[in-house]
């Protein structure tokens, strides 16, 4: 397969992401990166990274195979009006951003090119984000084995519907911070009871990466949970404050919330 171009619209920690986990798998993908203001980024990353970079997306534009959109929802709408006068019909066009799917690209892209809508984590840069994605309707064959080689390159992956993608953009996208947020919250625990912040950080860190390392063999979270609840034991004390507490229903609202914010932004 000839070696592939790919020019990335935004520069900021999404973007860094994905090309440092493709960067660390793939020798014959070819980065070059843009941003609107922030000369410095560009300078650092450059330093970094084996990478061009550029303020004027437009003068590489006509260089590349694929364009991946990795700025704002906000300033797709400008991007996008710009993109479609100059975008050959052959060039693969995918967004990273909340809330605009393929069908969207596909009403600023007048002359059948082919979109696609991906939604990955942070986890890209260690090459174990998990992402999902939708195809947009001029995808061909050679369009889904270039992103095939990108999305492998950063983990895990699952095709889904437009509609889906909107609906779980929180699960996959966003509840990484949930997670991080429940760590720092077990950190401030932890610390309270006067062992140091450098120690709270070991016991909580170790204390998660075992318990991915568990789900990652058994991949049955009801069994593991069920492992660690000794019949009537003090975990089983914990699990029930959580429950009167209604945890289960405040993930789902926090996964609700995320998603009307997402379609929000794809709507502006
Ligand atoms: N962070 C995450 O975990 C995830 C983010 N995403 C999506 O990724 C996208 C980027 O998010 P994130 O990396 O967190 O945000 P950042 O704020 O870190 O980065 C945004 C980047 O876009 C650039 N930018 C802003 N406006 C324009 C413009 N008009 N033209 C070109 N570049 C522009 C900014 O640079 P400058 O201002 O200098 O132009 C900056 O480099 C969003 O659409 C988000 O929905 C998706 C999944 C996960
Ligand atoms: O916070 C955001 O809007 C982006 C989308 C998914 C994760 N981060």
């Amino acid at each position: 397969m000839k070696d592939i171009h790919i020019l990335f619209i935004g520069a900021g920690r999404m973007a860094e992401a994905i090309f440092s986990g493709i960067l660390q798998k793939e020798k014959d993908i070819h980065i070059t990166v843009s941003n609107e203001k922030d000369v410095q980024r560009l300078k650092s990353l450059k330093e970094q990274y084996e990478i061009n970079t550029t303020t004027d997306w437009l003068s590489v534009l006509h260089e590349v195979d694929v364009v991946l959109l990795a700025c704002p929802p906000s300033a797709h709408d400008e991007v996008l009006t710009k993109m479609n006068t100059h975008i050959r019909s052959n060039q693969f066009v995918i967004t990273v951003a909340a809330g605009i799917g393929p069908s969207t690209l596909e009403r600023y892209l007048t002359d059948k090119t082919p979109v696609a809508w991906l939604m990955p984590n942070t986890a890209a840069d260690v090459g174990k984000s998990m992402s999902i994605y939708a195809f947009g309707k001029h995808v061909k064959n050679e369009h889904v084995v270039h992103f095939n080689k990108i999305v492998s390159a950063i983990g895990a992956s699952e095709q889904l519907s437009e509609q889906q993608v909107h609906d779980l953009t929180a699960i996959t996208g966003s509840a990484p911070a949930f997670l991080y947020h429940f760590i720092e919250s077990l950190e401030d625990s932890a610390h309270t009871y006067g062992i140091t912040k450098k120690q709270a950080r070991k016991l909580v860190t170790e204390m998660i990466i075992g318990s991915a390392a568990m789900l990652d063999k058994h991949r049955d979270p009801m069994k593991l949970r069920d492992q660690v609840t000794s019949p009537g034991g003090a975990t089983a004390a914990g699990l029930s404050l959580l429950a009167e507490n209604q945890f289960a229903t405040l993930i789902n609202k926090a996964v609700q919330a995320t998603n009307e914010r997402a379609k929000q932004q794809g709507n502006k």
